[in-house]
């Protein structure tokens, strides 16, 4: 049996309403039928009759039928409205943290948090309106043909030709559209990364040529989108048209038969209201294919986003660990190339140690402390904290233990004391403690709103290094267990370097497991034991005196042949 996932349980409910929303449909469609019997009925009954007692009559029924018309309308769309809300509360959590899962598994997602959108926009639209309007077609139909078969005759034909055209547009452009949606999602996602680096691609002097490299992709872009909307645009024209054609066949032939006595005038109104009534959802239908492709084209990447990443609610959530750090076998291959870029690293860490990776640019010290972290799932291999896999530990509970200080900082929208906090509700105690160990409290207080200074990618007054001092708090809160800081130093001035070597002392005296990677002698002198990572594999480790000892030693002369010697 397949496994329930919250898009099979949302679409059962959405499934459920649809039911819901069929039967006001039907309701809806009977109550369209107004205008058409008020007409029949005033030809045939009060013109003939002159009774104005009878067109009061007919006129209050047909305006409460109409009013609760709108009335159900009305209900129709808040509940449609309604569904959408709840999709979009449903999925987008659970969406986006699948997608980010399988971001830092595979290297890309299969979804994201605009397919939910446009989930959204179609099963709260117009669109779903128009096809759950279009099965009332065929009643319409029935009723024309009950006036007159030959004018139900045109009626059918003229509904088959419309779908047949709807048919014909969806099979040409689908395949198209989708193509160059998907190229469209890229370019928006560079045209995003650019913004942001829009200081470095100034100072460069790379704005002229990005944006025309840009401008180039998406001009082919919208060439190939305006190719495939024409196509669908003339279909949508073309049965426009069509239907006007077939509405002036159905009164010149409704005119014959009232000649010809087998039609009253009355019916010949009234089969043309019906028809425009039962051609209409066939039209909009064909407008809301589009807009249905896209719902499809979403929902299977959805459904293949909660294929590819199904929950894992076995996973382990344990007590505090201690800090002991097991590595055994170790491999990383890069996602999206299957390169290694750790090659089966072996190490033990005692808990409330202390460790630096060192190591040549590219050799992969980076990437070990996102493993080390959790951050990176290892390819082969295990890290284990205090025995458990992080693999397996529910990466919510494993990173309340552990902390964090990327290459590259990172603030979120939001507070200073929110993105301390981890973006949790702030516990004041804990953000004042985390900030006061990292050494950023006096830096945070001298901010003209302190804590409460916004920040992040919209709100960007903060230099490197205050960036860098926050990061190390946000690293320090609710005082986990094992440490990890990626090059700590890289933005600090005298200030900062001192805050941070007693940072590390004060983790190191409160029995703290830290992993740093630096090559700073100020930090180096805290560290109990040495890795040294050569082209991703570990070359040495051991305590740092023995393994910097054996580095600084100069290397073995190799003794110059004698010939040689002699010239
Ligand atoms: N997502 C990725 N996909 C493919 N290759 C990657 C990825 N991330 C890193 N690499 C490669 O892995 C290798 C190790 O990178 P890593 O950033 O861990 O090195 P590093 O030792 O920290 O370097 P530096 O000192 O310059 O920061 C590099 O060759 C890099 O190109």
């Amino acid at each position: 049996m397949s496994e329930t996932t919250p898009l099979k349980v949302v679409m059962r409910a959405v499934r459920r309403q649809l039911w819901w929303l069929l039967g006001l449909s039907l309701l809806c469609n009977l109550l369209l039928l107004t205008s058409s019997v008020y007409m029949l009925q005033i030809f045939d009954r009060v013109l003939s009759s002159g009774s104005y007692g009878t067109l009061l009559w007919l006129s209050g029924i047909a305006a409460a039928a109409l009013l609760t018309f709108g009335l159900i309308e009305l209900s129709r769309r808040q509940m449609l409205s309604g569904i959408g809300g709840w999709i979009e509360r449903e999925l987008s959590g659970e969406v986006m943290r699948r997608a980010m899962r399988q971001r830092l598994r595979d290297g890309r997602a299969a979804a994201d948090t605009s397919d939910v959108t446009d989930l959204r926009s179609f099963l709260s639209g117009d669109a779903l309106l128009a096809f759950l309007d279009a099965p009332w077609t065929p009643v319409f139909l029935a009723v024309i043909w009950a006036m007159h078969p030959l004018l139900g005759a045109i009626a059918v034909a003229g509904a088959l030709i419309l779908f047949a055209l709807a048919v014909l547009n969806d099979l040409l452009t689908r395949q198209r559209l989708a193509r160059v949606n998907g190229a469209m999602r890229r370019n928006r996602t560079d045209a995003a990364v650019y913004m942001e680096h829009a200081e470095t691609l100034a100072a460069l002097g790379m704005m002229g040529g990005t944006v025309a490299r840009w401008s180039d992709a998406q001009r082919g872009l919208d060439a190939r989108s305006d190719g495939a909307r024409a196509l669908s645009t003339t279909f949508l024209a073309a049965s426009r048209s069509l239907r006007m054609i077939i509405q002036i066949l159905m009164l010149g032939t409704g005119a014959y038969l009232v000649l010809q006595a087998e039609l009253t005038a009355g019916g010949m109104i009234a089969g043309s209201i019906i028809l425009s009534r039962a051609l209409a959802p066939v039209e909009r239908a064909i407008g809301a294919w589009r807009s249905y492709g896209s719902y499809r084209e979403a929902t299977a990447r959805l459904s293949e986003l909660f294929r590819q990443c199904p929950d894992r609610k076995d996973r382990l959530e344990l007590d505090r660990p201690k800090g002991r750090i097991d590595v055994n076998g170790l491999r990383y291959h890069a996602p999206e190339t299957g390169e290694p870029i750790l090659k089966g690293l072996s190490f033990h860490l005692a808990a409330g140690s202390t460790l630096a990776i060192i190591g040549p640019s590219g050799s992969g010290k980076s990437s070990l402390c996102k493993c080390l972290v959790g951050a990176w799932p290892a390819s082969f291999g295990a890290v284990r904290i205090d025995g458990a896999d992080v693999a397996e530990w529910d990466s919510d509970d494993l990173g309340r233990h552990i902390g964090y200080l990327p290459q590259t900082v990172r603030l979120f929208s939001g507070s200073i004391a929110e993105n301390i906090a981890r973006l949790g509700p702030p516990e004041t105690h804990l953000v004042l403690e985390a900030s006061r160990r990292a050494g950023a409290h006096d830096l945070i207080l001298s901010l003209p709103e302190g804590y409460e200074t916004e920040t992040g990618p919209y709100s960007d007054t903060l230099s490197g290094g205050q960036k860098q001092r926050i990061a190390m708090a946000r690293a320090l809160y609710g005082d986990p267990s094992v440490i990890a800081l990626d090059e700590p130093d890289s933005n600090l001035d005298g200030n900062g370097e001192l805050a941070l070597a007693a940072m590390i002392r004060d983790l190191k005296e409160r029995g703290k497991t830290v992993i740093f990677v630096s090559h700073a002698p100020a930090l180096l002198r805290f560290a109990d034991m040495v890795a040294v990572l050569k082209e991703g594999g570990l070359a040495r480790f051991g305590p740092r005196d023995e393994i910097l000892s054996s580095m600084m030693k100069p290397a073995p002369v190799k003794p110059r042949r004698v010939a040689e010697a002699r010239v």
